[in-house]
C-alpha cells in the first residue's frame, strides 16, 4: 500500500474566488518562479500537466509572455517537461504536449526565441511501442538532465515546479486510484496500460520523481474536483483512493482551488 511521504512539505491551500483568478495567479507565480530559478542556477526546469486548468494556466503564461512591463524569464534558460501523456501519435489533440503547444509552447518558440531542444515532451506512440517502452526512454531523457549529485538517488533534473491537475477521481498525472503504479518506487517513469480515462495507454512520472520537486502545485477548479479534494485532506483517505493525498514536494506543496473546488474541504 501506497504510504504519503510525510518527510516532504505538507500541502496547504490556496482558495481563488472563480477559475480565471486561480489560473492567472498560479501563471503569474509560475513566470516569477523562473525567472528566481534562472538568477540562483542558470537554468530552470519545470513540469507542465494536462487537463482543463492545467492547459488554462498555459494560456495566461502565453498572455503575460507578450505583456510588456512583466518580468519575464530568459525563455533560453527554460526547459518544459511533463507529468504525464497519452501515448498517442505526436501530433493528436488530446496529448497533453499539443494542448500546450497550442496554448503556449508554439508561440515561446516562434516569438520569444525558446529553443525547441528546451522542450521535452513524453513519447508518442510513433516513438514507442508500448507505455513501458515509452515510461524507459523518457526516464533515459530525464537521466540525461541529472543533477551531478541525483536526488534522492534518482537520475532526473531540478524541477522547480511540478504542475498537476487532479482528476474528479482524485488522479495525479497518470496515477490513477487502485493501480499497480502507486506502487512503483526507485524509478522516476510508469507506463499504464489501462488507464480508467480514456485513452488507455499513458506514460507517468511516479511518485518518486513527483516528490524531488521543490515546488509541487496542483491545480484544481470546478464542482466536480470538490470531492477529492476534500478527500485528500482527511486523515482517513488512503492514497490508493485519491493519489493526489501524496503529491507533495521538497519546499513547498500547494493547492490552488477556485471556490467550487474547495466547497468539500
Ligand atoms: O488525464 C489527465 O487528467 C488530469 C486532470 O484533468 P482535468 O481535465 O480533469 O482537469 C490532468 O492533470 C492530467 O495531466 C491528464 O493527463
Amino acid at each position: 500500500m501506497p504510504a504519503v511521504n510525510t518527510s516532504a512539505a505538507a500541502p496547504r491551500t490556496e482558495i481563488y474566488p472563480d477559475k480565471d483568478t486561480a489560473v492567472r495567479t498560479v501563471a503569474e507565480r509560475l513566470l516569477a518562479v523562473l525567472v528566481d530559478e534562472i538568477h540562483t542556477y542558470g537554468v530552470a526546469h519545470a513540469a507542465l500537466t494536462g487537463g482543463g486548468a492545467g492547459i488554462a494556466v498555459l494560456e495566461q503564461l502565453r498572455q503575460l509572455a507578450g505583456t510588456p512591463g512583466v518580468e519575464k524569464p530568459d525563455w533560453t534558460k527554460v526547459h518544459f517537461w511533463w507529468g504525464d501523456e497519452r501515448l498517442l501519435p505526436t501530433e493528436d489533440g488530446e496529448r497533453n504536449a499539443q494542448q500546450a503547444a497550442d496554448a503556449l509552447t508554439d508561440a515561446l518558440v516562434s516569438e520569444h526565441g525558446m529553443p525547441t531542444e528546451n522542450l521535452h515532451p513524453m513519447p508518442s506512440s510513433e516513438d514507442a511501442a508500448s507505455p513501458q517502452v515509452g515510461a524507459e526512454m523518457y526516464a533515459e531523457h530525464l537521466a540525461a538532465f541529472a543533477e551531478a549529485d541525483g536526488r534522492c538517488g534518482l537520475a532526473l533534473p531540478r524541477f522547480a515546479v511540478i504542475l498537476l491537475g487532479v482528476g474528479p477521481d482524485g488522479h495525479i498525472a497518470s496515477l490513477f486510484p487502485g493501480k499497480e503504479s502507486l506502487e512503483v518506487t526507485g524509478r522516476t517513469t510508469v507506463g499504464e496500460e489501462d488507464s480508467p480515462k480514456p485513452p488507455p495507454p499513458r506514460v507517468s512520472l511516479t511518485f518518486d520523481a513527483i516528490h524531488t520537486a521543490e515546488r509541487v502545485w496542483m491545480v484544481v477548479t470546478g464542482e466536480d474536483k470538490a470531492e477529492a479534494a476534500g478527500l485528500a485532506f482527511r486523515e482517513e483517505t488512503a492514497v490508493e483512493q485519491i493519489p493526489a493525498k501524496n503529491a507533495r514536494g521538497t519546499a513547498e506543496t500547494i493547492w490552488h482551488l477556485d471556490r467550487p473546488a474547495a466547497a468539500q474541504l
